[in-house]
């Protein structure tokens, strides 16, 4: 077998880097070589040899730790929310001084969660209305979630590229927050509740129907086989990525 991937963990001892970590360990391409905590220097990276560096950590560390890796040359895979047009765009400048790092941010890591969003963004342009709703834990700090906004990006984008004209909408009276957030036009609810993990309704109307198109997350473990899978191909595309779909063949 070739030589393993070296691989970092950051946010290792959360609900995320928890998972991660385990499935590095029982990944017969890779090597755990360094698994960090809040308070752990990023230094570690560099004297454990890191060449690969998974980020789970929280939205106000996130753009730090990556941009530590890059500097010192490793590969990045990222799964912490928080990543606005602003962060990515430093991002980018970033990499064009480090030809051959790579760099996946993926908002959501379950295949599953990935190819709703795909699909939602290709029916979009086919109804009058759509309006997402996002379901997630309590303990999450972020709303709404980073892959309802991603699916409303895209969403967005494909309504626009078809010329499809806003959701209507002829609320002129409602209690603050009663129509959620607004992502490039496109309402989202976010809601908080104990027993649940990660989940998303994408709601698409027209005239005497409804598609809804729904991805649930029951278990953490969905999420691996989307991070192992950027673990593996990163170094085989430089620069950012945005979206594990940047890494699939969803045309096909
Ligand atoms: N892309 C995807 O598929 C998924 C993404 N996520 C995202 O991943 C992120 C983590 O989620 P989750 O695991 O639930 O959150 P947790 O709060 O369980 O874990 C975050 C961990 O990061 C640690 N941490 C905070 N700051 C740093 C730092 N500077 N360096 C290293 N570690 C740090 C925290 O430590 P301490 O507690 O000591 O502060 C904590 O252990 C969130 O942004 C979430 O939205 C979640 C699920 C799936
Ligand atoms: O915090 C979470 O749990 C999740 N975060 C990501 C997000 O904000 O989209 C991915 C998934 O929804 C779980």
């Amino acid at each position: 077998m070739s030589e393993k991937l070296a691989v970092a963990v950051l946010g290792a001892a959360g609900r995320m880097g928890s998972e991660a970590v385990a499935a590095v360990e029982a990944a017969e391409d890779m090597e755990l070589v360094a698994a960090l905590g809040r308070t752990d220097p990023l230094e570690t990276l560099v004297s454990a040899g890191a060449r690969y560096v998974v980020d789970l950590t929280v939205p106000d560390s996130t753009e730090a730790n990556v941009r530590f890796a890059v500097e010192h040359g490793m590969h990045a895979v990222v799964g912490t929310t928080g990543w606005d047009a602003e962060r990515l765009g430093r991002l980018a400048d970033l990499l064009e001084t480090s030809p051959g790092t790579g760099v996946l941010i993926a908002p959501n890591f379950a295949l599953g969660s990935v190819l709703a969003s795909a699909f939602a963004a290709k029916a979009a342009r086919y109804f009058e209305s759509v309006e997402l709703i996002e379901l997630h834990h309590p303990d999450k700090v972020d709303a709404p979630s980073g892959t309802a906004v991603r699916t409303a990006q895209l969403i967005a984008a494909a309504r626009a590229e078809a010329g499809v004209a806003p959701s209507p909408d002829a609320t002129t009276k409602a209690l603050p927050g009663a129509r959620g957030a607004e992502v490039d036009g496109v309402h989202v609810h976010s809601v908080r509740l104990r027993g649940l993990v990660a989940h998303q309704e994408v709601l698409l109307g027209g005239p005497g129907e409804q598609l809804t198109i729904r991805h649930d997350s029951f278990d953490r473990a969905s999420f691996m086989p989307g991070v192992l899978l950027g673990l593996r191909q990163v170094a085989g595309h430089p620069g950012l990525t945005v979206g594990l779909d940047g890494y699939l063949n969803l045309n096909d």
